[in-house]
């Protein structure tokens, strides 16, 4: 069983796969956070973050690893946690480069597809691209404003600084965003964290929403 949940930037992608995950009794799993770690490796090894095969060659001489748990993903470099370093403002701003480029999309896509089933798989291409097939797919929206103040309450700068950034990470994100037609697109905003969990459980076939494993 796979349940898949897209979306925008910090439009609650993570928490809210957390929260149906662990109703479900299953681990979720961020690619999200594998693109995060691509641009931190490239970011401090200095090579330039279009340069797709020297990434390549950092991703496959680092032994990255995503750890899926229903509570919080984690992304080793084989003995090194990456996981606190993932959502900084300068892995924010350099990763759109490195998850437009072909040969690490393909080498995200195929540590995810190697994932042992089953999980809700949150991104931006988890139900078009990466498991067409699932059982289930979701896609959160909310405005701008809205993930900007939310974002404000965890990081340090001022909600028009982090709504300019979000702004500018959809346009950079565009060609991986946009919902699977058999998606089911929920605008996040007038919800609270566990109204969006309710209402995908809600939405779940009944035969997925009893399964515990
Ligand atoms: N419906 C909601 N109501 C209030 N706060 C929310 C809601 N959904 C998410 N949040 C809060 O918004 C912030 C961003 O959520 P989260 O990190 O889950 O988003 P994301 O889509 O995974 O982000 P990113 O794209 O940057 O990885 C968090 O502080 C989270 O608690
Ligand atoms: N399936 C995915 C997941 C993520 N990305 C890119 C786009 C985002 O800017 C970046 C970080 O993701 P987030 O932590 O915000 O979910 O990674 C993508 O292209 N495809």
């Amino acid at each position: 069983m796979i349940v898949t949940i897209d979306g925008v930037a910090a439009s609650g992608k993570s928490s809210v796969s957390s929260g149906v995950a662990r109703a479900l009794g299953v681990p979720y799993v961020s690619s999200g956070l594998l693109y995060r770690a691509a641009a931190l490796l490239a970011l401090e090894a200095g090579a330039a973050l279009e340069d797709e095969a020297a990434v390549l060659v950092l991703l496959e001489g680092s032994g990255l690893r995503l750890e899926p748990l229903a509570e919080g993903n984690r992304v080793w470099a084989g003995g090194r946690e990456l996981t606190p370093d993932l959502h900084s403002t300068r892995v924010d701003k350099g990763v759109s480069a490195v998850a437009s480029l072909p040969g690490v999309r393909a080498w995200v896509d195929a540590q995810l597809r190697a994932l042992p089933q089953p999980f809700v798989a949150e991104g931006r291409d988890m139900g078009t691209n990466v498991f067409p097939h699932a059982q289930a797919k979701f896609y959160l929206t909310a405005s701008p404003r809205v993930r900007a103040e939310r974002r404000a309450r965890e990081r340090p700068e001022d909600i028009p600084a982090i709504e300019a950034a979000l702004t500018k990470r959809d346009e950079a994100d565009r060609r991986q965003i946009s919902p699977a037609v058999d998606a089911l697109v929920i605008d996040t905003g007038p919800l609270d964290l566990q109204g969006v969990i309710e209402v995908i459980l809600s939405a779940l076939p009944e035969h997925e929403a009893g399964r515990t494993s």
